[in-house]
């Protein structure tokens, strides 16, 4: 199988295209390339698609083979390679997901993708739609146990469901150790991609990601949209003005319009290298 590593702010995926290569059983390719000592080495894998509804379709597996809804960091990367490799020779495309097609707009520069503005749709509150258990209809800074400790957490979902946690010093938190409790806590009945944010000032946060079925990636940008959305609904934030997310892998841009109730991301994407494997045996 050919394929592509490609990364959004070191949030790495395997890309496969399927305009070329048909993959017959992605959630076991997903764990097999995603080892980073048995295999490529990745987050998980991601696959290409023509669509009849949008210019191509995006789907997502984590490294443990469960299917995303839906990947900013990894959309970006779509949209950098059907333009890069021809597919698609526009500067604004659209990418059909599981969670309904979004439309991105391409910076270029010396005929590559560098940049890519995405419109990631507007972020769900309703708990009962993230889904996460809750006896009030939305989950904004309300306590939660989590391993023996109550956290404030507030609830997103951006197509896949998050979680955020406010705390000092993120950079010290264990996050191997907590990170799994909230993945599998039973107030989410389909696990839950967790941010641990730290607000530097009112357009600024850090933030570090435990996702679902991936553990702690490097950066998350349906995870960087979740905390800009939670952050202004807790006048953590101005959101007047585009927020900026600092994760382990780099920056984001978010801007929730409120008028539109429609949240933008903008952030890079990078090519690392184009390969071949072997996955005969798996067949
Ligand atoms: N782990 C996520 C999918 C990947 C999201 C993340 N890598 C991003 O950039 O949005 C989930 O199961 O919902």
């Amino acid at each position: 199988m050919k394929f592509t590593k490609m990364q959004g702010i070191g949030n790495d995926y395997v890309y496969v295209n399927c305009f070329e290569e048909t993959v017959k059983d992605p959630a076991a390719v997903a764990r097999y390339v995603s080892d980073r000592h048995f295999g490529i080495g990745s987050d998980g894998l991601i696959l290409i698609k023509p669509s009849d509804i949008a210019d191509c379709e995006m789907d997502m597996y984590n490294l443990d083979g469960s299917q995303g809804a839906m990947c900013g960091n990894g959309i970006r990367c779509v949209a950098k390679y059907v333009y890069d490799y021809g597919i698609v020779k526009k500067e604004n495309i659209s990418v059909s997901t599981k969670s309904g097609i979004k439309y991105l707009d391409l910076t270029v520069r010396d005929g590559k993708v560098a940049l890519v503005r995405v419109n990631m749709g507007s972020p769900v509150l309703t708990a009962s739609q993230i889904p996460v258990v809750s006896s009030t209809e939305e989950m904004i800074n309300a306590p939660l146990k989590v391993n023996g400790e109550t956290y404030y957490i507030t609830a997103v979902s951006m197509g896949n469901p998050h979680a955020i946690v406010y705390m000092t010093d993120v950079d010290h938190l264990d996050i191997g150790e907590i990170g799994p409790y909230f993945e599998n806590h039973m107030a989410f009945p389909d696990r839950v991609n967790t941010e641990f944010v730290e607000v530097l000032d009112d357009h600024t946060l850090k933030m570090r990601v435990w996702e679902r079925g991936s553990g702690e990636t490097l950066a998350c940008g349906t995870g960087a949209c979740a905390v800009a959305v939670a952050s202004i609904l807790n006048g953590h934030v101005d959101g007047e003005k585009p927020v900026t997310v600092k994760l382990l892998g780099g920056d984001l841009e978010i801007f929730w319009d409120r008028q539109e109730n429609l949240v933008y991301m903008t952030g890079p994407a990078a090519t690392v290298f184009d390969g071949e494997i072997d996955l005969s045996f798996l067949e």
